[in-house]
């Protein structure tokens, strides 16, 4: 149901399913034709590294969301791979969050149809049967930081420029329930409020502080570091080490799944009204003057 949905989305922006499919293809190339999305696939490790390639700066745009949904579900579907690392083709931004060009000045079916596409790719993350690593090696903020929050692992670079935290209110919206609780479940209660009501961005030593990732290293060992984790978590069986996973976390996704349609259209009046649309708009306008 949710490929059908994610098909659509692509056909519509004119990807080509056949060449798009070949990108997740598991005979140990690069496969690239996938524009927006690489795959590096390790059949004989059981190991695919996705690195995001939506310059500049790997916004979550909406034909980038289906694309990665779909190559995941293409990847779950694969028995060959137990494990993945997401990490960014660019190093020095690993995704800059949802793209605030796809919330500001569009439709309401538009906002509803975005909003459908985040909430399936954390669906899809939150709960993979596969060890998610993130290999996070640039900035990671709001929707960003959330892709990395909901794997189950998090390699940061040791880099004071690569900042990671759900910074929403600091645009003047707000995290939505599943973003919270995403957060809660990694740092706990009450680091989540602080976080979130300041919008707080953590340069590595304090992100490890709070637990916001798992590890720090310098910056050309954090695939290595990726990658000798998921080895390590490959060792322990897939049917105990995934029922172990849906028990932590399947309440969390049940939460959004029983109102998924009321978030949507939560979210398409939030980000409809005037004073939010006025805020975004500011917002974009401060990244373009921070360039001159
Ligand atoms: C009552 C409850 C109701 C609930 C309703 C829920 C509503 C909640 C809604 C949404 C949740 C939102 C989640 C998000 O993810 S919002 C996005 C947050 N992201 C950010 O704040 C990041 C902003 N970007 C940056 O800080 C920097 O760009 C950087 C650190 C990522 C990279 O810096 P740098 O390398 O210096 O690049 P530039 O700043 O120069 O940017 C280059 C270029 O890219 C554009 N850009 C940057 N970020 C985004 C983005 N997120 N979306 C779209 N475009 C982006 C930037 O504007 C520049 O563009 P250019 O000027 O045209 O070149």
């Amino acid at each position: 149901m949710a490929l059908v949905a994610a098909r659509g989305t692509l056909l519509r922006a004119g990807v080509r399913l056949g060449t798009e499919a070949a990108a997740c293809g598991r005979n140990g190339t690069r496969r690239s034709a996938s524009h927006r999305v690489l795959v590096e696939p390790d059949a004989a490790a059981g190991i695919a590294t996705i690195k995001f390639k939506n310059p500049p700066v790997n916004s979550l745009t909406l034909e980038f969301l289906t694309e990665l949904i779909i190559c995941l579900e293409k990847l779950e579907n694969d028995k060959t791979f137990r494990g993945v690392i997401l990490t960014s083709n660019s190093p020095g931004i690993f995704s800059a969050g949802l793209d605030l060009r796809e919330m500001c000045g569009k439709n309401p079916a538009h906002y509803a149809e975005y909003w459908r596409a985040v909430q399936e790719l954390w669906l899809k993350l939150y709960v993979s049967n596969m060890i998610l690593v993130a290999a996070i090696n640039g900035a990671s903020p709001a929707g960003g930081c959330l892709m990395s929050l909901s794997c189950d692992y998090r390699v940061l670079a040791d880099n004071p420029r690569y900042k990671v935290g759900l910074n929403e209110t600091l645009l003047g919206i707000v995290a939505p329930f599943w973003f919270r609780d995403t957060l809660v479940n990694t740092i706990g209660h009450r680091a989540s409020e602080r976080a979130l009501q300041l919008g707080l961005l953590f340069p590595p030593a304090e992100a490890l502080q709070v637990g916001m990732v798992d590890q720090v290293v310098p910056e050309d060992q954090v695939h290595s570091t990726a990658l000798s984790v998921i080895t390590q978590w490959l060792a322990i069986p897939d049917h105990a080490r995934q029922l172990t996973k849906s028990m932590m976390r399947k309440a969390t996704t049940d939460n959004l799944i029983k109102q998924r349609e009321a978030d949507i259209q939560n979210f398409v009046s939030f980000i409809s009204r005037d004073s939010i649309q006025k805020s975004l708009q500011m917002y974009i306008e401060k990244l373009k003057q921070k360039k001159s």
